[in-house]
C-alpha cells in the first residue's frame, strides 16, 4: 500500500517519524542513490570512480506522504541527506524551485549539521545554517537544496503547501550559481564552474 493510501486526508492521522533518524516506521520513504544524480557535482571524475564496481551509495531520502495536490493541503514529512562527499563536494540533494514559484516552506532540523541553499531566479542566494533545533524559512521564488557538512545524517522536518510542485527543469539544466566544499577542513561556499552549461 503507498502512504497516499495508508493516511486518512481527510479525517487526520498521525504519523511517527525518529528524532534522530528520521527514519519512519509507518510510511515508506523515497531514494535517491548517487548514481541518478550524474551532472550535479562539480568533479564528473570523482562522481564516476564512487560508482565503479557496481557501488551506488544512498545520498539522501524523504517522505512523500501522499497529500492531496490541493492549496489547502500540507505536503510534510522527512528528509534525511546522509554524510558523504563526491570529490571535495559534499553530499546534497538536488533541490528544486516549487512549481507554483509563490509558495514557499519550512525545514527544522532534528539533528545533523548542514546547509539550505537557498537561490532566485535573479541569482540572489544564502546559506541558513542547520543544527538541531534551528528553523529554516524558505520564501517563495527561492529554490532550496539540503547540504551535509557533517558526518552523521541530516535530517530535517518540511512543511509546504500540498499544490505546489517541484520544478527540476532549472536545476537539472543549469545548476546552483555555488557549490559547498570543505576547504582546509572546513565548509566554503564556491562558485559553481559548471554552473549555466
Ligand atoms: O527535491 P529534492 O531536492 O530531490 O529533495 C526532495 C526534498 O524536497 C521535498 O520535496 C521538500 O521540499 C522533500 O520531499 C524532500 O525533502
Ligand atoms: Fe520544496
Amino acid at each position: 500500500m503507498g502512504n497516499a493510501e495508508k493516511f486518512d486526508w481527510v479525517r487526520g492521522f498521525t504519523c511517527d517519524f525518529d528524532l534522530i533518524n528520521g527514519l519512519s516506521k509507518t510510511a515508506e520513504s523515497t531514494k535517491r542513490y548517487l548514481s541518478q544524480m550524474k551532472g550535479m557535482y562539480a568533479d564528473d571524475a570523482a562522481f564516476d570512480k564512487m560508482l565503479e564496481g557496481g557501488n551506488d551509495p544512498l545520498v539522501y531520502e524523504f517522505y512523500e506522504m501522499g497529500a492531496p495536490e490541493l492549496p489547502g493541503d500540507l505536503a510534510f514529512g522527512t528528509s534525511i541527506t546522509y554524510p558523504g562527499k563526491v570529490g571535495d563536494e559534499y553530499f546534497m540533494t538536488k533541490g528544486h524551485f516549487h512549481t507554483i514559484l509563490d509558495t514557499g516552506e519550512v525545514y527544522y532540523c532534528l539533528s545533523g549539521h548542514g546547509y539550505m541553499l537557498l537561490e532566485s531566479p535573479e541569482g540572489d542566494w544564502s546559506l541558513q545554517e542547520m543544527t538541531a533545533g534551528e528553523a529554516v524559512y524558505v520564501p517563495k521564488r527561492y529554490a532550496h537544496r539540503s547540504i551535509n557538512i557533517g558526518d552523521t545524517p541530516l535530517v530535517t522536518f518540511f512543511v509546504f503547501r500540498g499544490d505546489a510542485g517541484h520544478d527540476y527543469g532549472t536545476i537539472e539544466t543549469k545548476g546552483y550559481r555555488n557549490l559547498v566544499v570543505e576547504k582546509d577542513g572546513k565548509a566554503v561556499a564556491v562558485p559553481n564552474p559548471k554552473w549555466g552549461e
